[in-house]
């Protein structure tokens, strides 16, 4: 026991202050260390940095709110003229009676060091978990606990180079790090892993132990990772939660499968199915956009809006990932989930709430009420190889993962439609690809020419050239504009487009914006599934995609070669033309990024 104690990160009283995070919608706020001392007492409120927009009194009242949640339902309060959800942590989470061990499944993987650990640090620097919180590596490979630390060390960053304790932090984030080496499909293996968290949580001396665990494994090993975790290392004194990272399944019958798969081991609020681009920036600000100014949300329908595009390139191939990218293909890798997404919540009724299930529940109306994809609307490509500055660049088959004449495309695009009274007759053009000339992620929403426009005379034949068009940029260099038509200054009357243009590296300098992986696991650790894929949604994504996948496979169907780093394939220029729309992005007036 005596050396089990240095196990423990624990050090407040009992009694002391839990962490307080007030969110507005998405943001996050946090209550300066004196007031929230002041307000309930608490010795632990210097964790608190003093950043808080909040009066004193909003703050006070965002705790009283707090404290009088029923744990299941998050409470919701208003101060000023915003409506505010409270932070569930102060609750849910009872943070000096609890302790929280994520597991990472798969830990000594592409995603984990990528993503998980470096998401999981910036959060534990910014002091948004709890204070007895460990972080549980699991995968086949051995290693020791200082192997593995040395792992996720090689991971972190201070995003900015003058953060204050950084390397401090750092290290303390290491020495709650611990790995267990097992097989996905072996009880015993987790039975080890459970031992060893135990030893820790019991060290801890807290009433509850929260455990969370990240499935990043390849598909294959799912259902068996979720199964061992659920039997065999499930908490008994608090919440058990798994979150999922796709792909869920390749077609409706095989995610209906996995669903199947792990509905045998876990309830399902304990499924947190991952969708990392609803964690990104403007993805969580475009409902604050649409519903939080006049001047969005009543132009949001066929009458104003001639389509939509939802765009998503990159810049390289896929350089060493080929063996799981050709199993799925652009169309189940980015369209099917990240693209289809965003639609959903861009196109959705105004939900009763901000919470979860009311969103969610408008998203799945939205995908309920399209037809499935049609072969003849959608456009596949795949990227060759081409000579540029004295190299080649590798074309999709040259990768030696990929399989000798592969037929998968790494570029598609799409048009797809809304059955509803707001998006009758409006295309929604999705298109994803690989290796293009860019990286860029974003939606265009291109609205109707003028009626009765007095200055049509002075645009000349290209009218749709002249309509306005409101960009979200994802990423990078994350940003909304609107383009307008305007007076050039000056004497005579000539008319030039123009932006007005919020440019986020300008106006928010001084905020770092957070990753999506960071997002989101604060809202598995609060409990918030506003962002995660609920199985409806996912059988209804799957609805619209099975029978073209079915129909692309089976008539082996030839994706247009395109060559890399160029705009991708002509047919999607026809497939747009088709519907009377000119893709936004590669619009003489959007330089390359
Ligand atoms: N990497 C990324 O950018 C993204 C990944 N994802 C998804 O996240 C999950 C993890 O991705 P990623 O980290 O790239 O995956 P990896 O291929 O790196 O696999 C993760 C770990 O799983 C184990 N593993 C690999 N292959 C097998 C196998 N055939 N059978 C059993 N175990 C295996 C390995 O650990 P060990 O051998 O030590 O057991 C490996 O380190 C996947 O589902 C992926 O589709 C989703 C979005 C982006
Ligand atoms: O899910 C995936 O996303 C990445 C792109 O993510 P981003 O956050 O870097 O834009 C993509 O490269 C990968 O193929 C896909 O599986």
């Amino acid at each position: 026991m005596h050396q089990l104690r240095g196990l423990c990160h624990g050090r407040i009283p009992k009694g002391a202050a839990h962490m307080a995070v007030v969110r507005h919608h998405h943001s996050r706020f946090r209550l300066a260390p004196q007031q929230l001392s002041a307000s309930v007492g608490c010795e632990d409120a210097t964790r608190f940095s003093a950043r808080s927009s909040l009066t004193a009194d909003q703050q006070t009242s965002a705790l009283t709110n707090g404290n009088s949640a029923s744990p299941s339902t998050p409470s919701v309060f208003s101060f000023g003229n915003l409506n505010v959800e409270e932070a569930y942590d102060l609750e849910r989470n009872d943070w000096d009676a609890t302790s929280l061990s994520v597991v990472v499944v798969g830990a000594s993987g592409d995603l984990a060091k990528k993503k998980i650990f470096p998401a999981l640090f910036a959060l534990y620097y910014e002091g948004l978990l709890p204070p007895e919180f460990h972080v549980y590596g699991f995968a086949r490979s051995k290693m020791t606990d200082a192997e593995f630390r040395d792992v996720i060390a090689s991971t972190l960053s201070c995003r900015v180079s003058a953060r204050e304790k950084c390397q401090e932090k750092q290290e303390d984030f290491l020495r709650r790090c611990f790995y267990s080496a097992g097989q996905y499909d072996n009880a015993d293996s987790f039975r080890e892993l459970n031992r060893r968290m135990s030893e820790v949580e019991a060290s801890c001396g807290k009433q509850r132990a929260n455990r969370m665990f990240f499935l990043s494994i390849p598909p294959n090993v799912f259902i068996a990772a979720a199964g061992g975790a659920a039997d065999y290392c499930s908490t008994r004194t608090g919440w058990t939660r798994v979150i999922v990272e796709k792909p869920f399944g390749r077609d409706s019958a095989s995610s209906a499968a996995l669903g199947r798969g792990l509905a045998a081991h876990l309830r399902e609020d304990q499924i947190y199915r991952i969708d990392h681009y609803l964690g990104k920036e403007l993805i969580e600000n475009l409902t604050v956009l649409r519903f939080s100014n006049l001047v969005f949300e009543p132009l949001w329908s066929r009458q104003y809006i001639r389509n939509v595009q939802i765009v998503f390139s990159e810049n390289f191939g896929t350089e060493g990932r080929g063996g799981y990218f050709d199993q799925y293909g652009i169309m189940r890798d980015v369209i099917q989930n990240h693209l289809l997404q965003i639609l959903a919540l861009f196109a959705m009724e105004p939900p009763v709430s901000l919470a979860a299930e009311d969103i969610r529940n408008e998203k799945v109306k939205v995908l309920r009420s399209m037809r499935p994809v049609q072969l003849d609307d959608t456009v596949l490509g795949q990227y060759r190889s081409r000579q540029h500055g004295g190299r080649t660049l590798p074309g999709y088959l040259d990768d030696k993962t990929v399989p000798p004449g592969s037929l998968t495309p790494t570029f598609a695009a799409c048009a797809m439609f809304i059955n509803n009274a707001r998006w009758d007759g409006v295309p929604f053009l999705l298109k994803a690809g690989k290796a293009l000339h860019t990286r860029r992620a974003e939606i265009r929403v291109q609205f109707r020419h003028v009626p009765g426009n007095l200055y049509k005379h002075k645009f000349g034949p290209d009218l749709d050239s002249a309509t306005n068009e409101l960009v979200i940029r994802i990423q990078p260099k994350e940003a909304i504009y609107l383009k307008v038509n305007n007076k050039v200054p000056g004497l005579g009357l000539r008319l030039d487009t123009t932006r007005l243009d919020l440019q986020y590296q300008s106006a928010f300098s001084q905020k770092e914006l957070p990753d999506a992986y960071e997002r989101l696991l604060l809202d598995v650790v609060n409990g918030d599934k506003r962002l995660f894929i609920r199985y409806d949604e996912l059988e209804a994504a799957w609805e619209l995609f099975t029978p073209l996948l079915h129909e692309i496979e089976s008539r082996k169907v030839a994706p247009e070669l395109y060559p890399y780093g160029s705009r991708g394939p002509v047919g999607a220029h026809y497939l747009a033309a088709k519907y009377n729309v000119r893709w936004g992005d590669l619009a003489n007036d959007e330089p390359d990024e």
